[in-house]
């Protein structure tokens, strides 16, 4: 069996100029040092606070930024050698983004049926015979769990749930292999988080997608992915099964997160029954997990951590 992950992170870096015109510039690095790999009909967290470079690894996946170091493999290829107008079109196809904003990714003046009969036509994916078109396009809105009728809608005739559904759709239509889903259920209401949640779990066990779930909060990581990587200021932490992560955390940072209120719409109280509250030392945690460190130590089987400084 080909055990190849359909993504892998090799020690990337990542550092941005800042400053710069006459005066002297800086270098920030933003990501270091962060592997991780993904596998079909698996999903990753990638969980941390605001800043901490989730985005900027999604940006370097779909090829926006370059690394400065390291390797990113799709399917086992450098994508830095994804080069000719067709194969990083391809390549744009198999990995698509989810974002947070339902609305943002759908434009207002086009129904729904022109959404995913869209991309169904450009990638040809389908024959530009109406009667078919119109019968796989109903068909992608069956299979996010939405009625037929959707398609003759607007997107601001839509919930914030149906739109993000209509994006899910989108990634189905073009066959994609790979979903990054940046905080896709944060600007939801509570009530219908579940719901999408639900929806991509299906997605990927039904269509063996692997998804890199992206998240501020570890107990909807919990609830959709196998594995979970915690990050800080550019570094993952902590990472493994995400049971294991959460049941038997060893980095404070980790710790603190367990500590921060929870989505209360997903039950996680039970899983961290007992776990002690690090929120009052909040901030001498971020400072003594904020240096630069290489040394990384096997707590398990699947489970990481890197070492404090010092
Ligand atoms: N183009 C850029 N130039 C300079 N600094 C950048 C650039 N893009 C991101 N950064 C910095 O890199 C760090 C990581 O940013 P990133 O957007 O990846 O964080 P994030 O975890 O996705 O945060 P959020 O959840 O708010 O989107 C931040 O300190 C940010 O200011």
């Amino acid at each position: 069996m080909d055990n190849t992950p359909i993504l892998e992170l090799r020690n990337v870096v990542k550092d941005f100029t800042t400053g710069g015109g006459f005066a002297k510039s800086d270098l920030f690095r933003a990501l270091n040092d962060v592997s991780f790999s993904i596998h079909k009909g698996k999903a990753l967290a990638l969980v941390g606070e605001s800043g901490c470079g989730k985005s900027t690894c999604a940006r370097l996946i779909t090829k926006i930024y370059e690394p400065t170091q390291g390797q990113i493999l799709f399917r086992g290829k450098d994508i830095t050698e994804i080069k000719g107008r067709q194969e990083v079109l391809n390549y744009r196809k198999s990995v698509q983004m989810i974002f947070q904003d339902p609305f943002g990714s759908l434009n207002p003046t086009h129904t729904i049926y022109h959404h995913l009969a869209r991309p169904l036509l450009l990638h040809r994916m389908c024959e530009n015979d109406k009667t078919k078109l119109r019968d796989r396009v109903h068909e992608l809105l069956e299979m996010v769990e939405l009625p037929a009728l959707t398609a003759e809608k607007f997107p601001h005739e839509l919930s914030g749930g149906q739109r993000q559904r209509v994006n899910m759709a989108k990634t189905l239509a073009v066959g994609a292999d790979l979903v990054l889903a940046d905080e896709p259920t944060s600007m939801l209401d509570v009530s219908i988080r579940i719901g999408v949640l639900d929806l991509m779990q299906r997605m990927k066990k039904e269509f063996n997608l692997g998804f890199l779930y992206i998240t501020h909060d570890l107990a909807t990581a919990h609830y959709i992915a196998e594995e979970t990587a915690v990050m800080y200021k550019g570094q993952i932490v902590e990472w493994g099964d995400t049971t294991e992560v959460i049941n038997n955390p060893q980095h404070p940072y980790t710790r603190l997160l367990i500590s921060a209120v929870p989505d209360p719409d997903v039950r996680f109280a039970d899983v961290v029954k007992g776990e002690e509250d690090y929120s009052s030392h909040a901030q001498h945690i971020r400072d003594i997990s904020s240096a630069k460190v290489n040394q990384i130590k096997r707590v398990n089987q699947n489970h990481y951590v890197r070492l404090l400084a010092g």
